[in-house]
């Protein structure tokens, strides 16, 4: 029997990073990919026989120019959600602590958020009970 390939489920590591004030960072997806136009959080997918911890660190340098070390990412919550051509599983770290000035690499802007005010903005569907978490949470 074959697996079927549209039920792979891939792993993308993202994080809510927050700043001093306490809000968090998203991002816009950009046209032309998946999701364009869609308010995220930073981060990607993992790489074939690559760490979480380092696919995010690779992702965060490449999409916003900072610097953050392994022991400044704190497992979170995270997403487990069925689109309709793979599933995703997408752990959300939180990171108060990097180095460098965010800018948008790869994105089409960025928004410093409350953690109250994240529903406002339309995000993917998996991020809806994440959004919930930080509201909750932090
Ligand atoms: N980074 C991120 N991806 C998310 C979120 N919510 C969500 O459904 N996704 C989905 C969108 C994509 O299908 C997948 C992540 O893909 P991506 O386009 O960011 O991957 P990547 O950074 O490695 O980029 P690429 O090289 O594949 O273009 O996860 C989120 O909050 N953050
Ligand atoms: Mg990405």
């Amino acid at each position: 029997m074959t697996a079927d390939p549209s039920l792979r489920t891939v792993l993308v590591v993202a994080v809510a990073l927050i700043d001093v004030d306490g809000r968090v960072l998203i991002a816009k997806r950009p046209e032309g990919k998946q999701l364009a136009g869609l308010w995220e959080f930073p981060g990607g997918k993992v790489e074939p026989g690559e760490r979480p911890e380092a696919a995010l660190i690779r992702e965060l340098r490449e999409e916003l120019g900072i610097e953050v070390s392994a022991s400044c990412l704190s497992p979170f919550v995270f997403a487990s959600h069925a689109y309709d051509d793979f599933h995703l599983l997408m752990p959300l770290y939180l990171c108060r602590r990097w180095e460098g000035t965010v800018v948008a690499r790869e994105h089409s802007a960025l928004a410093w958020v409350r953690p109250e005010k994240l529903a406002d903005y339309p995000m993917p569907p998996a991020d809806d009970p994440l959004v919930a978490w930080l509201r909750d949470l932090l």
